[in-house]
């Protein structure tokens, strides 16, 4: 993990977003949350079932608006856009329930990933075998690097649906990256898996950041591995946040305890017997 350069000015966010709020009929899902991810961070969004993580994420990326508040990218504000606009800006996001095409090859799930990136014109189809074949290249040219770094040459060729779920959310890992994006998103890609299989995502994670420059907001249940390797969190709890800060001591706040286990756990756990 990145040691804080305590002497460096406070950078800019990549993402921030300020008093978000949405609702679903009479329930309010986020009441003014406020989140900040820095650039180089691995920043967990953590919280009981319902709380509101993904809601969250929908309402970054433009699958759901915002009923108040702000998300800037880069200073931008992109509340409201288009999820095809906030992808286009470089934002990449994996889902909670895998979203692979079955009956499709791993390499062609994977080269879906490259769909913001492909730009067809009519000049492009006029010299197909020129431009377009070039532009294929490129394509494939980042599709083989991931699928290396992402070690799935072995299944390449497999049908997304035959292969084990670890592998699928490798997959769509896979597909998230090859749209090269500077900042992603990864709702639960450990969900279901066994320790070995989270071991290997959570070192995928590392080196997307690490080896990639990608900026991460990672949803995840398993607090073993937040504690791993994000470098902040924030806990969410029916839509508000909780605590905020370095891992392990936001998760011990009592504030998370009590969201967690309920009010009588949370006082045997602090030692409180009345
Ligand atoms: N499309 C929707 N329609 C109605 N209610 C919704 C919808 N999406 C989310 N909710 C409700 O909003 C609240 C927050 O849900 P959300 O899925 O964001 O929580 P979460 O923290 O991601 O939960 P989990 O960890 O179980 O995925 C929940 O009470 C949920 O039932």
């Amino acid at each position: 993990m990145r040691a804080p350069d305590a002497s460096a000015p406070p950078a800019e966010p990549v993402l921030s977003c300020r008093g978000i709020e949405r609702s679903f009929g009479g329930l309010k899902a986020l009441k003014g949350v406020d989140v900040d991810v820095f650039k180089g961070e691995i920043f967990g969004l953590v919280g009981p079932n319902g709380s509101g993580k993904t809601t969250m994420v929908n309402v970054m990326t433009g699958f759901y608006p915002a009923e108040a508040g702000h998300v800037r990218l880069l200073g931008e504000d992109v509340t409201n856009l288009a999820p095809h606009a906030i992808a286009g800006r470089g934002v990449a996001r994996t889902f909670q329930n895998l979203a692979l095409f079955k009956g499709m090859s791993v390499l062609d799930n994977i080269l879906v990933g490259r769909h913001t990136h492909m730009k067809p014109s009519a000049l492009a189809t006029l010299f197909y075998w020129v431009w377009a074949q070039r532009e294929e290249l490129a394509h494939r040219r980042i599709v083989e690097e991931i699928i290396d770094f992402m070690q799935l040459q072995d299944i390449r060729d497999e049908p997304v649906d035959v292969i084990p779920m670890g592998l699928q959310k490798r997959v769509e890992l896979a597909r998230a990256l090859v749209a090269e994006p500077s900042f992603l998103i990864l709702d639960e890609p450990m969900a279901g898996m066994n320790q070995e299989e989270k071991e290997y995502i959570a070192r995928f994670i590392l080196d997307a950041r690490d080896e990639r420059g990608v900026t991460i907001l990672l949803i995840e249940h398993h607090m073993d591995v937040v504690t791993a390797i994000c470098d902040r969190v924030a806990v969410l709890s029916y839509g508000e946040i909780i605590a905020q800060g370095e891992p392990r001591s936001a998760i011990a706040d009592p504030k998370v305890v009590k969201a967690y286990l309920g009010e009588r756990a949370a006082r045997r756990h602090a030692g409180v017997t009345a």
